[in-house]
């Protein structure tokens, strides 16, 4: 595997990482980088076959002296049950969990007024719910007796998220449902973090957005995950980390179109003010 990471090599030796749609993007960045420092990694999403593929890609660089395995396992986190069944597996193969990465998820653009009811809860139930599923999941049957990371892709949803106000909403609440677990399971030793992306390139996600796809720019995510899960990190709970170069400051993906549709202003001086602004010949 070429060494990348800027961590010290070995630094997650024999622990049990499971990554959401580690198979691609920026979860397969993740998984890379989790299995360089020497944890054994689980890539978990629905499309079995492309996930096996990859596993078997990151299986080619793991160096024969590493104690890292990487063990590609089926799972629609919007099914409950299913996210129970994959806990039980990685229980039963690696006999712990110390790390969830709540990465798997996605959405369309669309404007609010077009989105149907059962688009609208897709999204939902993959992004809230789904990670709601693993969290609650993992927790239960590992990390209450025995602590554990927890991190939380979201988006960059700080303005609102026009275009697609179904992840804005979801990832919102993901930010939110981060400080409660935090809280509620301190008492447990397990920490909940959450990591927020500007715009980053993958391959699925230029299929996705396609024509759109030349405004997005590659960024690497991984090592804030990596540090988040590291002790470096052991004081930090119920955060979310921007990773974005600052683009969620100032930089804007909607602009309001001109209108014509502002408040009525009060009588009296102000109201003349507004007419001579909003007078094309006016000298303002
Ligand atoms: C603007 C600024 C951009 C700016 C672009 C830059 C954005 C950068 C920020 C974010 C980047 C990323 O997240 S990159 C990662 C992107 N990757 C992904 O999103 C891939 C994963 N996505 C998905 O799985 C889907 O999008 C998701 C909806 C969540 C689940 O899909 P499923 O296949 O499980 O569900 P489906 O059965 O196909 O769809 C369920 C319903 O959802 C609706 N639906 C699904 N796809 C639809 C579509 N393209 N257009 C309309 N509606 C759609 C329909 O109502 C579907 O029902 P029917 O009508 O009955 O079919
Ligand atoms: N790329 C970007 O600019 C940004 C991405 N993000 C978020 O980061 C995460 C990774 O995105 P990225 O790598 O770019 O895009 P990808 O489309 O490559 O990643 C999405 C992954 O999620 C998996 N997934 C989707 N739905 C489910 C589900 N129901 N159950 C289990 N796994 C699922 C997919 O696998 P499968 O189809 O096999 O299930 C896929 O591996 C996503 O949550 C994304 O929304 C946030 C901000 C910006």
């Amino acid at each position: 595997m070429a060494a990348s990471s800027v961590f010290r090599p070995g630094l997650f030796n024999h622990k049990v990482a499971i990554v959401t749609g580690g198979g691609t993007g920026i979860g397969k960045a993740i998984s890379e980088e989790l299995l360089e420092l020497g944890c054994n990694v689980v890539i978990s999403s629905r499309k079995v076959e492309r996930l096996e593929a990859a596993a078997e890609e990151m299986r080619q660089k793991i160096p024969a002296s590493s104690p890292a395995r990487v063990t590609p396992l089926q799972c629609n986190i919007r099914n409950e049950d299913e996210v129970k069944d994959l806990v039980s597996s990685v229980l039963k193969r690696y006999g712990r969990i110390d790390f969830l990465v709540n990465n798997g998820g996605g959405q369309f653009s669309s404007p609010a007024e077009h989105m149907s009811s059962k688009g609208w809860k897709a999204v939902i139930d993959t992004n809230l719910t789904g990670t709601f599923h693993c969290c609650q999941q993992v927790y239960a049957a590992w990390m209450k007796q025995h602590g554990g990371v927890i991190v939380n892709i979201i988006a960059d949803m700080w303005k609102g998220f026009p275009g697609m106000a179904h992840t804005g909403a979801a990832r919102a609440a993901v930010d939110n449902l981060t400080k409660s677990l935090a809280i509620e399971w301190a008492a447990s030793g397990v920490r909940v973090n959450s990591v927020a992306p500007g715009t980053i390139f993958s391959k699925t996600a230029m299929e996705n957005y396609k024509d759109l796809g030349p405004s997005l720019f590659k960024m690497s995510i991984s090592s804030a995950v990596c540090f988040l899960l590291s002790p470096g990190a052991s004081y930090i709970s119920g955060d979310t980390l921007r990773v974005d170069a600052g683009q969620s400051l100032y930089h804007s993906m909607w602009e309001i179109p001109n209108h014509s549709a502002w408040p009525e202003a009060p009588e009296g001086e102000n109201q003349e003010a507004l007419k001579e602004l909003l007078n094309p010949k006016s000298k303002l």
